[in-house]
């Protein structure tokens, strides 16, 4: 058995961070140029991933999970520097866990386009500044061939699971379909075939909200010492909502005034102080161009582009597959899940994690998640 430190990589690859445990997080960095779907390339892509367990000698056990818009490699382990709170799928990987470290190795790749480690808008450009705003236009096609890239990296020809929800969910289908041979089981959580009118509506909302902070400048203001903070909370706000349920805000927090607050003299219903604090969190921890690029990058998913449409891109998937959607997800209702289950001639019936919780159901309930991991790699 190999130990992730043990892996070879390519000379490009080296230590993510120092004083990280030495191989559990990395990054890779492609030499060549990425060409991108929408023309010209990205130059030296770097992503950066952390791993649990160790890889098999014969490469077979590989599991691949794939983060939401806003989530990152850090899938399990505890609350560390630079990661204040504990991996957000912590309850499903480790010993014993659904993805049983002894036996599994997971591998998580921060997306590329993102701003933990991977290479994005804050990242430096050709010229050696930030990127910014020259940062070229991602699809989830070109985020799933930097992934591709990694894999090979890792010598990992074939994932014993892709897993993911939501964003995570658009590039573990796109692997199914790009990459069927290399693709065993795919675990499909609260994700569509493609970009609705409506998402793109709400993410259009949320570029606009970014793009009107006096701070935006075009995308280029990373080197200015100022972010467009208020426009990204306000995305943030709009977007939290959305991964909400109706009953649950009502039952959470119905028409209470936050503490002593008075709504009727300019202090806030405790709603509202509730999506302050998600936007204060994200805006301390996310890059406001990071955002537009991933926003932008979901907005093209369209699994059937190029591909003769959805239902014969659909039948390329060959992996066991389990998908499954949040009761109460109203930005990725369950009909959603029901056509890619539908059109995947490979898949099970859809599966519905029971949460009054919305969208993020498919991060709160991880037991309900393990369960279905645990189908997908042992059968019912
Ligand atoms: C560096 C990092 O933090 S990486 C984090 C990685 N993030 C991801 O992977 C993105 C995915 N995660 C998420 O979107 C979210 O974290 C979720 C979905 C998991 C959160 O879901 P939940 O656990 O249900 O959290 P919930 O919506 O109840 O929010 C709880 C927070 O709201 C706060 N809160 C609750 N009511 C109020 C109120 N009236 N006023 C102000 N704050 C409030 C709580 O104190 C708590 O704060 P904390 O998160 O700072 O501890
Ligand atoms: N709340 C999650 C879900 C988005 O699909 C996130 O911020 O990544």
């Amino acid at each position: 058995m190999l130990t992730p430190s043990q892996v070879p990589l390519p000379p490009a690859s080296g230590a993510w961070r120092e004083g990280d445990p030495p191989g559990r997080r990395q990054w890779y960095e492609r030499e060549r140029p990425l060409p991108l779907e929408a023309g010209g390339e990205l130059p030296r892509p770097r992503l950066a991933f952390e791993t649990w367990g160790r890889l098999a000698p014969d490469r077979s056990n590989a599991v691949l999970v794939l983060h939401a818009l806003t989530g990152d490699s850090h899938v399990a382990g505890p609350a560390e520097p630079g990661h204040p709170t504990p991996g957000w799928w912590d309850e499903l990987i480790g010993p014993g866990r659904a993805l049983d470290t002894d036996r599994w190795f997971v591998v998580a790749p921060n997306v590329l386009g993102g701003c933990q480690g991977s290479t994005g808008p804050a990242s430096p450009g050709p010229s050696g500044r930030h990127w910014g705003g020259g940062f070229p236009y991602l699809t989830q096609r070109d985020q799933v061939a930097a992934e591709a890239d990694l894999a090979d990296a890792l010598g990992i020809d074939r994932w014993a699971l892709v897993v993911g929800g939501s964003m995570g969910g658009m590039r573990a289908l796109e692997w199914a379909v790009s990459h069927p041979e290399r693709t065993d089981a795919l675990l499909l959580l609260a994700t569509s075939a493609a970009a609705s009118a409506e998402q793109i509506a709400w993410a259009n909302i949320q570029l606009h909200a970014i793009r009107s902070d006096p701070h935006w400048l075009g995308g280029h203001y990373h080197h200015t010492g100022r972010a467009p903070h208020d426009g990204l909370g306000l995305a943030r706000r709009l977007a939290h909502v959305t991964y909400r349920s109706e009953p649950e805000l009502q039952v959470r927090f119905g028409r209470s005034s936050q503490g002593a607050e008075d709504p009727w003299s300019g202090g806030r219903y405790q709603v509202e102080s509730y999506l302050d604090h998600h936007a204060a969190k994200l805006v301390r921890r996310f890059d406001a161009g990071s955002y537009v690029v991933l926003s932008e990058a979901m907005n093209s998913h369209d699994i059937g582009r190029g591909r003769g449409g959805t239902a014969a891109a659909l039948s390329r998937v060959t992996a066991r597959t389990l998908v499954a959607g949040v009761d109460s997800d109203r930005l990725y209702p369950p009909s959603q899940q029901a056509e890619l289950a539908a059109g995947i001639g490979t898949a099970d019936a859809p599966r519905v994690i029971e949460s009054p919780y919305g969208h993020d159901g498919f991060l709160i309930e991880a037991e309900q998640v393990a369960a279905l991991v645990r189908e997908l790699l042992h059968g019912p």
